[in-house]
């Protein structure tokens, strides 16, 4: 029925303040107004619809990309948006595009690895999208190693240039989002190479494209790598693939804040860490831990809603079956991810922190906490970006057949998360660097160096104390369980900060009490997870195993009433959740039924192909059966 609110009932239920607990999630009123206020501001522009995305063939699709991004940009200069505004309006608009590489990663490289002169003559390019970057580092034969890039930068003293050039296939450029169709200029990540010596990989901005006709430069060869997995999807995103072959460009093109190379070739290593160079990538990895909470709440909002809808089994003297929410085992299967998407709020707040931090310490050339900001950013990434991928599919599941369907929104979102376990470095790639942090932690514990910051548990712990280990000794071999031990620390970070998150002072009725019962679901659902490895070191006896799982039962009651409210207040419109099974009011059926029809397929009775494929069998079965 339209206008009914199927899910009021459940929103009775309700024992904390709803409002309070948007505040929290939010970050703070002020951020909780500027999210109605652009969410609204999308959700009622026709020109942001997105409900036919999964239909649409990749040229449209593409095209219609296109035109959202430049009328979002429009928008953005018309009502004179702020940064932090324009980022919430390409939050809401929820399509990703080429814009997302240029703001995201082409002008953080240029800011975080170019010279302030560097800085003056492209940021302001860049800005008024008078040019268009990308981040081209990966090749077709490497991308984890990026020690391994093949792609060379020469340096040529007669024309003070660098010739950038591509010298075999595994070398070409291949992934780079925005560089297939868009990007104008590209920071390249390429080994630079001076009178024959080989200085390692830096980034270089090359142009790639004319500014007039669009056409790629003399030397440039460039293009799409082709449809990606799933409907819509990441195929708005024309990730790309490009050779060089001898291309000019001048030295003053060489980002140097890191390192330079003088007039007569001569390399200099400015007096910061080398590692600077991956500083853009440190940077997305904090952005990407931020947004797995909102990828897993849209995921936990869908199947919530519906599970408090769907009803099977259980009806008592002909009265309506049960809500599939009350079966304890919907409930240990969608609770934790509740919990994990309040988890990862917190710890991506504080990871921004962490980042803002590192990144002051580096203004005044202090470098001591970049180890550990690499190691949280890494570790942090690939374990919300792997939860979340799980999380998304697992609440597909949740919602039986429906979520299967495009209209759930949960197909969709699951492929155009997915990817994030390997961009911006493989989810097992970034825990082996945790593991080697770890390692190196340890070995130097024994020399008396007392650990600080995420790592201090590690001093307190006897038998580190005692141990004498080298770095590498046995590390590949031991790696599959070292890598167990990365996830474990960054459970325990993650843990940690969602306690120290709830000692400050939450306001709202009720609210602190529901964000304790998540806390206690997020830690005793791993130690449930884990508790093999917990009895089999004695940190834990059977008693007390069975007496956490017990609490964790209870805690799930706890929640129960409380669940539709808890992801109310993740504040999603219709429109950004773009799912019949999470609709605000719960009115699954009948929108399901209406949006069948609606399919391409349903326009006409008879289907296209019908009389050259069907009905010669047809026929043919009527003369088979007449004889
Ligand atoms: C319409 C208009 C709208 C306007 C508003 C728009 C707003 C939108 C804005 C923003 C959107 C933001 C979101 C952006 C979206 C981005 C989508 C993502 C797309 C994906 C992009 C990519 O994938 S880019 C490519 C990523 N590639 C990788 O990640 C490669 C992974 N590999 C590596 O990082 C490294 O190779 C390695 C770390 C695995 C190994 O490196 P190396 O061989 O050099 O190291 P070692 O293992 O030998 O270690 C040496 C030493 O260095 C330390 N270390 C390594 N890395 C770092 C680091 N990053 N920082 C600091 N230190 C590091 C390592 O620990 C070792 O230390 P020791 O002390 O020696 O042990
Ligand atoms: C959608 C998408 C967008 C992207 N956008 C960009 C972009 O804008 N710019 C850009 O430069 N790149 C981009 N990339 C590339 C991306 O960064 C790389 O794919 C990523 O870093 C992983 O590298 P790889 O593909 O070489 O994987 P590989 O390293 O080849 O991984 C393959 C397998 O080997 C394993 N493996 C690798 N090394 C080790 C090891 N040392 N020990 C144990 N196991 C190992 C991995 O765990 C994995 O299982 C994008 C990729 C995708 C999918």
């Amino acid at each position: 029925m339209e206008g009914v609110d199927h899910l009021a009932d459940e929103r009775k239920k309700a024992e904390f303040n709803v409002e309070a607990m948007k505040i929290v999630w939010a970050g703070s009123q002020h951020n909780l107004e500027v999210s109605n206020r652009i969410s609204k501001l999308v959700a009622d522009d026709p020109a942001f619809r997105k409900d036919d995305r999964t239909m649409l063939p990749r040229k449209e699709l593409f095209k219609n990309t296109l035109r959202k991004a430049a009328y979002a940009w429009k928008r953005i200069n018309e009502l004179r948006l702020s940064e932090e505004e324009a980022s919430k309006l390409r939050f809401y608009v929820d399509e990703t595009a080429y814009t997302d590489l240029h703001w995201g990663m082409f002008i953080p490289a240029i800011k975080g690895q170019g010279t302030d002169e560097q800085q003056r003559k492209w940021l302001p390019l860049a800005y008024k999208m008078q040019i268009i970057g990308c981040y081209a580092q990966t090749e077709l034969g490497h991308g984890s190693n990026v020690q391994g890039l093949e792609t060379t930068a020469t340096f040529d003293p007669h024309t003070d240039e660098f010739v950038i050039h591509s010298p075999t296939l595994t070398s070409s450029k291949w992934w780079p989002g925005g560089l297939g169709k868009v990007s104008t200029h590209a920071v390249t990540y390429a080994r630079l190479i001076i009178d024959g010596k080989d200085h390692g990989v830096h980034g270089f901005i090359v142009q790639l494209r004319s500014l007039e006709d669009h056409r790629p430069l003399p030397g440039i060869t460039v293009g799409d790598i082709g449809m990606k997995f799933g409907n819509g999807a990441y195929n708005t995103m024309d990730n790309g693939v490009l050779r060089f072959d001898h291309v000019r460009i001048p030295r003053n093109q060489m980002l140097m804040k890191v390192s330079q190379v003088t007039r007569e070739g001569k390399y200099k290593q400015s007096d910061v860490p080398r590692q600077l160079v991956y500083g853009t990538m440190v940077y997305v990895r904090q952005r990407i831990v931020a947004d797995a909470s909102c990828y897993l709440s849209r995921a936990v909002c869908i199947a919530t809603r519906y599970s408090a809808v769907r009803r099977q089994f259980g009806s008592q003297n002909g009265g309506p079956e049960t809500q599939v929410i009350d079966y304890k085992t919907q409930q240990s299967r969608l609770f934790p991810l509740l919990a994990s998407a309040y988890a990862f709020r917190f710890v991506g707040e504080w990871l921004e922190w962490l980042y803002t931090d590192v990144m002051q310490r580096l203004q005044a050339n202090d470098f001591s906490t970049l180890p550990e900001a690499h190691a949280c950013t890494a570790g942090l990434k690939s374990l919300t970006t792997s939860v979340t991928a799980d999380g998304i599919e697992e609440c597909r599941k949740l919602c039986g057949g429906h979520g299967y369907l495009c209209t759930s929104g949960l197909p969709e979102l699951f492929a155009v998360y997915v990817p994030a376990c390997t961009y911006e470095g493989d989810n097992i790639v970034l825990l082996l660097q945790v593991a080697r942090f770890l390692m190196k932690t340890v070995s130097q514990i024994g020399t008396g160096k007392q650990p600080v910051g995420t790592i201090a548990y590690m001093g307190r712990i006897e038998h580190l104390m005692q141990c004498r280990c080298n770095v590498q000794r046995g590390f590949a071999e031991l790696s599959a369980d070292l890598v167990e031990a990365a996830v474990a620390h960054c459970q325990l970070i993650v843990v940690s900060k969602f306690i120290e998150k709830l000692q400050q002072d939450i306001p709202g009725e009720g609210v602190k009490q529901q964000l304790e019962a998540l806390c206690g679901i997020y830690y005793l659902s791993l130690l449930h997870k884990h508790q093999g490895d917990f009895l089999a070191t004695s940190y834990l006896t059977p008693k007390q195993s069975a007496l956490a799982n017990d609490q964790l039962r209870a805690l799930y009651s706890k929640v129960r009433p409380n669940a539709i409210a808890l992801v109310d207040a993740f504040n999603y419109s219709d429109h950004f959740l773009s799912s019949i099974l999470g609709r605000y009011d719960g009115n699954v059926y009948p929108k399901l039924y209406e949006a069948a029809w609606k399919d391409p397929l349903n326009e006409s009775v008879v289907p296209d192909g019908y009389h050259e494929y069907v009905r010669p069998l047809l026929k043919q079965q009527l003369h088979t059966a007449r004889l």
